[in-house]
């Protein structure tokens, strides 16, 4: 099989890591994950760095048994550094020159990368005197100057300022768009990860819980974890069917009334947007009404992030800060809560 068809299993007293990955030529699969998920451990035992048990194979040549520098694997990690001593144009040529090509050839095809990169100006740099984004994109020629089968990412915009981030972020989806090899990229930030990766693989506690599409993951979380980075309230329940209609019965909580064919366990998924709040209950009877307390209050952007507490049902509301003056809404404040059931997105558990 072409790409890269990998299994780690990595044990260590209070975690295990159990994960297949698999990754076509060309796709670019981003781990995510919580703190101590695993995510880094997985890259480090691709990379060669941490042993593990499972299997590796690119390009279907098992690369199990060989050492870190004997798997041609491309890595980027933040603590991978450039070799201070070389400049940037020799860093990059470094990886050719151990691939047997000559000086002069691998100094003209590692000439061509700082280009592309855009560092045509810092060739001659060592690099410490090179800014975060441009080492790392000298990091990044290096690694992809050898064509590698399989190129490695740790968080590779992390260290960098937000106004750097961006400019490295889309060279990143150019150069990954290019590249030939199959990619896996670890990143805490749901937009890198959706911006740069074709697909996303959720770890938790050395476990995977969701795997897929990022517009689907997105749009369909199926973990706490998952709902938070995505930013949409998420729950789980039961959908029995009343004399007004559909409804999800949810452990611990109230029922929600849904619109809904399916049957059985379903998530409940909402946007924080399309939480109504009120000072005074609302006249009429609007479903999925509650009372709840304001547990905490957070601009976010040009809105404010409202979180609303009540016995069994935690959720987030996003209103505009006039909204947040008019309610009066300060934590501890009381105020009548609605989601309107065709709000409500439904998908099977
Ligand atoms: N060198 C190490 N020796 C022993 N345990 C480690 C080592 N590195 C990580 N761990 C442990 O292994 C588990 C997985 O850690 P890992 O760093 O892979 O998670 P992560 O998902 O990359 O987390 P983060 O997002 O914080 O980097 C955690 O329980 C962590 O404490």
């Amino acid at each position: 099989m072409s790409g890269l068809d990998a299994r780690i299993v990595v044990h260590r007293p209070g975690f295990a890591l159990d994960l297949a990955l698999t990754a076509a030529p060309g796709e670019v699969v981003a781990l995510l994950g919580p703190n101590g998920a695993g995510k880094s451990t997985a890259l480090r035992a691709l990379a060669g760095l941490v042993p593990s048990g499972g299997h590796l194979c690119v390009d279907g040549a098992d690369l199990s048994a060989l050492p870190a520098d004997r798997r041609g694997i491309g890595m980027v990690f933040q603590d991978y550094l450039l070799f201070p001593h070389l400049s940037a144009l020799d860093n990059v040529a470094f990886g050719l020159r151990c691939r047997g090509a000559r000086k002069a050839a691998a100094r003209r095809e590692a000439t061509g990368w700082l280009d592309r990169m855009g560092l045509a100006a810092h060739a001659a740099s060592r690099p410490r005197a090179l800014s975060g984004g441009q080492a790392q994109r000298v990091a990044l020629a290096r690694a992809l100057a050898v064509r590698p089968g399989l190129l490695l990412l740790d968080e590779p915009l992390s260290a960098l300022d937000a106004h750097t981030r961006l400019e490295v972020r889309a060279a990143l989806r150019r150069h990954l768009d290019g590249f030939a090899g199959a990619a896996v990229l670890v990143t805490h930030d749901p937009l890198d990860a959706m911006v740069l990766a074709d697909r996303l693989v959720v770890l938790e506690a050395g476990r995977v819980v969701q795997e897929g599409a990022p517009a689907e993951v997105a749009r369909r979380p199926r973990t706490g974890y998952v709902a938070r980075l995505v930013g949409l309230n998420l729950f789980r329940g039961r959908v029995e069917v009343r004399e007004h209609g559909p409804v999800a019965v949810v452990q611990d909580g109230p029922s929600i009334d849904i619109a809904t064919s399916l049957r059985g366990e379903v998530f409940l998924s909402f946007s924080p947007a399309s939480v109504a709040l009120y000072r005074t209950r609302p006249d009429g009877s609007p479903r999925n009404l509650w009372r709840a307390t304001v547990g905490g209050v957070e601009p976010q952007g040009d809105r404010v992030r409202v979180r609303l507490d009540a016995p069994g049902r935690t959720v987030a509301a996003d209103v505009t800060p006039a909204a947040v003056a008019d309610l009066g809404l300060v934590t501890g404040s009381e105020v009548w809560t609605s989601v309107k059931a065709t709000e409500i997105q439904v998908y099977p558990a």
